[in-house]
């Protein structure tokens, strides 16, 4: 079973994946990371994130062994992968890498970004597309700053999410929008285990029927 979860940012779409695909045994991608990985990749290489030809060479490129660097993590790396994300030719350079992913579990996958409904798995069994105000997803990212000892006001964070989910929906290629038959969740006033209970559930009631 495919699982595609999609939503802007903070909104906990890449938590309850992560959590999702452990209780299913199944792998997990979380495709921001394909993106943020092209924009370091680019930008040390050309130092020009619209360098379109570098960045294609780099999302042809990408080294799984790399996506677990902590350089990757950030607002400042996810506004400079909203970037490269605008270059039709790099999101092309990324289909292969994440349907092949999406076919590589024998029981399935999961994954998680801003397409994956409507464009890298337009047949996935089950699409959930995760949202909460701006404000709530505000204040979880900086929460998350504050633990890795990061002071950034939460007014920047506000302005930032607002400033990259507005690249990201505004774009002209698979902008950031729920596919026509994903679920839909709405976590404003819910926690991560409430969350994770609720995509339990929906995805129960999808089976079912
Ligand atoms: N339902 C929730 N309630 C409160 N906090 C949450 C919830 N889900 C996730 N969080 C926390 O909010 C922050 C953002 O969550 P997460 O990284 O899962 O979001 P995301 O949608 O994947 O973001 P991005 O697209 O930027 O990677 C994390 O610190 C996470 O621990
Ligand atoms: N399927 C996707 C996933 C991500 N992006 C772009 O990457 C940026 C970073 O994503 P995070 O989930 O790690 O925050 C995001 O803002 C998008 O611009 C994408 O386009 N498609």
């Amino acid at each position: 079973m495919i699982i595609a979860i999609d939503g802007p940012a903070a909104s906990g779409k890449g938590t309850v994946a992560k959590k999702l695909a452990e209780h299913l045994g199944v792998p997990y991608l979380d495709t921001g990371l394909l993106y943020r990985a092209v924009a370091r990749d680019v930008e040390a290489k050309s130092g020009q994130l619209e360098d379109a030809a570098a960045a294609v060479v780099a999302a042809q490129s990408i080294d799984a062994q790399t996506l677990g660097d902590p350089g990757l993590r950030g607002p400042l790396a996810g506004d400079k992968a909203s970037i490269v994300a605008k270059i039709p030719a790099v999101r092309a350079a990324l289909l292969d890498y994440q349907r092949n992913f999406a076919r590589s579990g024998a029981r399935g996958a999961v994954l998680d970004g801003r397409d994956i409904g409507t464009v890298v798995c337009p047949d996935a069994h089950i699409k959930i597309f995760v949202t909460a105000s701006d404000e709530a997803r505000a204040h979880r990212r900086y929460l998350e700053h504050q633990g890795r000892g990061e002071a950034i006001p939460y007014e920047t964070v506000l302005e930032d999410l607002r400033r990259r989910d507005a690249r990201d929906s505004g774009r002209t290629i698979a902008p950031l929008e729920a596919a026509a038959d994903a679920l839909h969740l709405d976590t404003t006033n819910l926690d991560a285990e409430q969350t994770f209970a609720a995509v339990l559930a929906l995805i129960a009631a999808k089976v079912a029927k």
